[in-house]
């Protein structure tokens, strides 16, 4: 379904975001690609999505294949077409514009009378969002925006999402929910998700398996279960709010990676 192959990523001819990353998503698959600030996480989501120039980036090397397609240089639109959409971090969506305002700009592709189904399932979906539907977006808190976000992608009717940390400043409570949300939007769609986050726990309980990223680099790949057995990506992905400065120095020492 995705396919990453020994991607490199530039910026500015300069930076090297991604040095080499290879990465799959299988059929009805849900993926979560983890690692810290600054490793390379959302360049992988812009390189799949095509959205590398608009940040400046290219694509040095390697390839990405979406549904057995060579997908490497192709816009954000014709990837789109293909079947992917990815909710870029940042919760990106039109402000100053009402929730029912942002869903028909998500849906405008759709003919009208499946737009307007689609609008009805998003909003049975999501209550508050309903109660919410004609306010501006920009005054919904964190986790309805994130709400509002995953409706609009659902209106373009995805067979692949990728979404970028939307556990991002949330409570812990509305995190869990998000999670909840996905997973269930893959079991009843049948939709395969990529799932980028720092936050590992959250992330772990709604996927089958697990990327961790550093610096550009793929350091673990392993079952979600695998994932959690792995002490080094235990007790720095999971347990960092634990981990003391001794301990993390331990950690570097011992990571097989460095
Ligand atoms: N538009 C850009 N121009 C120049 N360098 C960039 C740009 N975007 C990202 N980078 C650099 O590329 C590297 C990877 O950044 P990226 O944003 O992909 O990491 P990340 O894992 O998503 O981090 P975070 O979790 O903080 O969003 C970093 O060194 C970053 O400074």
């Amino acid at each position: 379904m995705l396919s990453v192959e020994n991607l490199k990523v530039v910026y500015r001819g300069v930076i090297l975001a991604l040095d080499g990353v290879s990465l799959e998503v299988g059929e009805g698959e849900a993926v979560a690609l983890l690692g810290p600030n600054g490793a390379g996480k959302s360049s992988l989501v812009r390189a799949i999505a095509g959205l590398l120039p608009k940040f400046e980036g290219r694509v040095l090397d390697g390839k990405v294949r979406l549904f057995g397609r060579e997908a490497t240089h192709l816009d954000p639109v014709g990837i789109s077409q293909m079947g992917l959409t990815a909710i870029l971090e940042g919760r990106p969506l039109f402000r100053y514009l009402t929730p029912v305002e942002n869903l028909m700009a998500a849906g405008h592709r759709l003919p009208p009378k499946a737009l307007k189904e689609g609008m009805e399932e998003v909003f049975a979906r999501f209550p508050r969002l309903y109660e919410r539907r004609h306010e501006q977006a920009g005054y919904l808190s964190g986790g309805e925006q994130q709400m509002l976000l995953l409706g609009m992608a659902l209106l373009t009717r995805p067979r692949l999402l990728v979404v970028d940390e939307p556990s991002l400043g949330l409570a812990p409570k509305l995190v869990g929910e998000v999670m909840q949300t996905l997973e269930a939007l893959r079991r009843e769609k049948g939709l395969s998700l990529l799932l980028v986050e720092q936050n590992a726990r959250a992330a772990l309980g709604v996927v089958d398996r697990v990327y961790v990223l550093e610096r550009g680099r793929v350091v673990f790949e392993g079952s979600a279960k695998e994932a959690m057995e792995d002490q080094d990506v235990m007790e720095f992905y999971l347990g960092k709010e634990e981990v003391g400065f001794r301990q993390a120095r331990r950690y570097r020492r011992r990571k097989r990676w460095v």
